[in-house]
């Protein structure tokens, strides 16, 4: 089915909601001009001269200012117009200014200023996807599996050309271990669909209160990142869980209560330590304790059936194609794509639109501002986390200038 564009698309109807809002406003300064006139005839009438700079001198020749008894009534409607006279200026900047936004929100065809509500079920964009991805990823291409496949490390093949996190060099072994008790097909239900609508929902502070629940869940895809709870948030971020991506230090959800039956719990390793623990929760052996920085789960209740491992090429091209990161960091400048960031690149790889949630960080001075839609923590919690935020946020606005993503929130 095409797009709808034009004031019947979501954008047309919201940018069509805010001309409303113009005109509203512009008609609210008209009835306050008419009243204005009529607190004219009133002066003129009843208390006066009709023109309020011609106010009768004070004590001593000044202009009353004050209140008292004689002038207070006439000074009210003369103050008034004075303050509109003088704040006139500023309102039709104001004005002026939103109109600029509209018209460049219309002109760019973007979501920036008006967060789509659009009844996702009736469109699909089949190809657009591919084709605006192309512009933004070189060598755009669907042809890699989403999950690690036993079969890849079963036969010796030419090895990956990267360690993790970007590739798989040095961690067969293990992943032959976990991949024999692993899956890697992406279920019928959702590889049958005609139309792959997908919400990639972000940790972020701005659904909280955001009453986006209900949408999400209208998505065929909904992928959901790290421990961020459904349980009790539901009205703002809905209920669907596709998939949800993890690492061990991350995994501090309970995968039953927190997510649907089907759920795909998918692995996003960064480091071989990630491939043991993982191993060991599902063949339930002894856990190792060291090498991770924060301490993973030792207890997980998960149905192997639902377990895959995201192939490392996500975050290959998420880090060098979105971001421009070298694929060999010194030790020290070490920096790496969020969770987030990584989960879209995937969407953009397999699905037919595209939506997000939940995505943006506060400003980097605003040190009080909670991130995450479920606890009360800052951006001082991530002083350590290796990203780049403000540099994930042009590439994010990026992809929504290009349209090739749609925002739920403001971003
Ligand atoms: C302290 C720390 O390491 N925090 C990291 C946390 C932490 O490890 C997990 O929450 C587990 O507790 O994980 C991260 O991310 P986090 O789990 O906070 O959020 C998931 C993704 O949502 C997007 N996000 C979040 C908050 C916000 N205000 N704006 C956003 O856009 C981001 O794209 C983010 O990736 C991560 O995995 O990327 C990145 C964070 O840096
Ligand atoms: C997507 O990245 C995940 C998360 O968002 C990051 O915050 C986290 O960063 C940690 C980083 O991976 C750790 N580096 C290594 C090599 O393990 C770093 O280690 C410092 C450290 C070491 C020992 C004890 C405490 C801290 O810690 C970062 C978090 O502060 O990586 C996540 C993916 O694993």
């Amino acid at each position: 089915m095409p797009v709808v564009r034009g004031w019947n698309s979501p954008r047309g109807v919201a940018q069509a909601g805010a001309l409303g809002w113009i005109l509203r406003r512009g008609l609210s300064c008209l009835r306050h001009r008419v009243v204005f006139k009529f607190l004219l005839k009133w002066r003129g009438t009843e208390h006066g001269r009709g023109d309020p700079a011609e106010l009768p001198p004070g004590p001593r020749g000044r202009a009353v200012t004050s209140h008292n008894e004689s002038s207070g009534p006439r000074l009210i409607p003369f103050l008034l117009i004075k303050m509109i006279n003088k704040s006139r200026g500023k309102i039709l900047g104001v004005l002026a200014l939103f109109l600029v936004m509209v018209w460049y929100s219309i002109y760019r065809e973007d979501s920036f200023y008006f967060p789509v509500q659009e009844n996702n079920k009736t469109t699909c964009p089949l190809g657009e996807v591919e084709k605006k991805a192309a512009q933004l990823i070189g060598n755009y291409t669907r042809d890699h599996p989403l999950f690690l496949q036993l079969k890849d490390y079963f036969w010796a093949k030419t090895p990956s050309l990267y360690e993790l996190p970007y590739g798989t060099k040095g961690s067969e072994d293990i992943l032959l271990r976990l991949l024999s008790i692993t899956h890697y097909s992406l279920p019928e239900s959702i590889q049958s669909l005609k139309c792959r609508r997908c919400a990639v929902v972000g940790n972020g502070h701005r659904l909280r209160n955001s009453s986006m629940g209900d949408t999400i869940d209208t998505y065929d895809v909904v992928i959901r990142l790290n421990n961020a709870p459904v349980h009790g948030y539901e009205q703002d971020v809905g209920s669907k869980t596709t998939m949800r991506l993890f690492y061990p230090e991350s995994a501090h959800f309970d995968p039953r209560a927190e997510n649907n039956p089907d759920t795909l719990l998918v692995l996003v390793p960064f480091k071989p330590m990630d491939f043991q623990w993982m191993e060991a929760i599902l063949n339930d052996k002894k856990r190792v304790r060291k090498g991770f920085w924060k301490q993973p789960p030792l207890i997980w209740d998960a149905n192997p059936e639902q377990v895959r491992v995201l192939n490392p090429y996500y975050m290959e091209v998420t880090a060098a194609k979105l971001l421009n990161l070298p694929m060999k960091q010194p030790r020290k400048v070490k920096q790496k794509p969020t969770t987030g960031l990584l989960a879209i690149t995937l969407a953009l790889h397999f699905c037919d639109l595209v939506h997000i949630a939940g995505f943006g960080y506060p400003d980097s001075a605003n040190k009080k501002q909670t991130i995450h839609y479920y606890e009360q923590i800052t951006l001082k919690s991530m002083a350590a986390s290796e990203h780049n935020v403000s540099h994930e946020a042009v590439a994010i606005k990026r992809m929504l200038e290009l349209g090739l993503v749609r925002n739920l929130t403001y971003f």
